[in-house]
């Protein structure tokens, strides 16, 4: 048995993660844990522990428990069931060579957890896939550093890849296309916006590895060998994929970035701004996108979907309408499956 089961490879499939109710206290520890992330709130420590602490985990939970509790299905939270559903898609289309895990980078099942699953059973070959279709520091980054802090302990370290982003990945294109597509065939839109998770500037300032110094404009809207790994410019190719793929008109659609957290400057437009300024043209019937996430999440399903809807109505608007994140489509399955044969070949 033993033997039959260091043959196989593992594949720890990794989302951000969610709480594990949406009641006051278990909010917190998931914002806590969060929080404290150096890669997400990259400040020093006792900076980040007095911010997290003494202001958000206690004024923020509470309000986020509310919002939680409205996403919340009998099933849970979207983020985490989604990826259970993938886990077993996943695990049936790659077969018993593969043991496919779900872990979360903050709260249940951890990646500790999954990594020890995968040493009980002797595995020499592990693939780590993150969840987040462009790289940041605050995502992939840290998903990337947890693995890595985790095996350092181990005595034996097995053979590990990682995959790293799908932005540009034609399933993933085809997917939110293909979902959009079925909106465009029963109204006519006059607007298409494209929203993703921002991220404070500093932090792709600090990202600037390869001569790119990201002047967060125009130095994104095309993706070259030198910005190849900002993630302002990964997320403006997604938006340039998925229009020409629709075949959009220049001017009918735009890039923005959501969920500022503080006071410092993240990366630009920000996605109210920009819900105002639409109805504010008259634009009358907008297609939101959210494709920063796989999975219907507090981010895409409230924030897009009901909070920028009603900005949207506020000021004018008639008709907002969000596309739906890759869930548990078989065509994520076959993505994945995709990238994790890429690492083997
Ligand atoms: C592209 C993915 C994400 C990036 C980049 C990211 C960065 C980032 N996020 C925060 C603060 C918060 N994020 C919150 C929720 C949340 N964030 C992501 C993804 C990215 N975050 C997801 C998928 C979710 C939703 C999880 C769910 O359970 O549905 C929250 C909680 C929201 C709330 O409580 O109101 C916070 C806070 C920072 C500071 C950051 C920095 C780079
Ligand atoms: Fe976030
Ligand atoms: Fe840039």
């Amino acid at each position: 048995m033993q033997a039959n089961q260091s043959r196989k490879t593992g594949v720890l499939l990794v989302n951000l993660g969610t709480p594990d109710s949406p009641e006051v206290p278990d909010v917190r520890k998931y914002l806590r844990e969060f929080l404290m992330d150096e890669r997400v709130i990259d400040i020093p420590f006792p900076n980040r522990w007095a911010l997290v602490n003494l202001i958000i985990a206690p004024f923020r939970a509470p309000k986020s428990a509310k919002v939680y509790k409205e996403l919340w299905e009998e099933r849970g939270s979207p983020l985490k069931f989604y990826g259970e559903d993938i886990e077993k898609m996943l695990q049936a289309h790659l077969g018993d060579r593969y043991f496919v895990k779900l872990a979360m980078r903050y709260q249940n099942p951890g990646i500790p957890e999954g990594l020890a699953a995968f040493q009980k059973a002797g595995l020499s070959k592990i693939v780590v896939v993150p969840f987040f279709p462009q790289y940041a520091s605050a995502t992939t980054g840290s998903v990337y550093q947890k693995v890595m802090d985790v095996v350092s302990g181990w005595q034996t370290i097995p053979e590990i890849t990682f995959t790293n982003t799908f932005f540009d990945h034609p399933k993933f294109v085809e997917h939110f296309a293909t979902a959009a597509r079925k909106y465009i065939a029963e109204r006519p839109y006059d607007y298409f916006l494209f929203s993703y998770h921002g991220v404070p500037e500093r932090q792709i300032r600090k990202g600037d590895v390869s001569g790119h110094t990201c002047q967060f404009g125009a130095c994104c809207e095309t993706l070259r060998a030198d910005n190849r790994l900002c993630y302002r410019a990964q997320c403006f190719e997604t938006t340039r994929l998925l229009a020409r793929e629709l075949g959009l008109k220049e001017g009918t659609y735009s890039t923005a970035f959501q969920s500022r957290l503080g006071k410092d400057p993240w990366i630009q437009p920000y996605t109210e701004d920009m819900v105002k300024k639409l109805a504010a043209e008259g634009k009358k019937n907008v297609l939101a996108f959210s494709p920063a996430f796989v999975a219907d999440c507090l981010e895409t399903t409230i924030e897009v979907g009901e909070e920028y809807k009603e900005v949207f109505e506020a000021n004018g608007g008639s008709h907002w309408q969000l596309v739906e994140s890759l869930n548990n489509s078989p065509l994520y399955v076959e993505l994945l499956a995709d990238l994790i044969h890429q690492r083997e070949s």
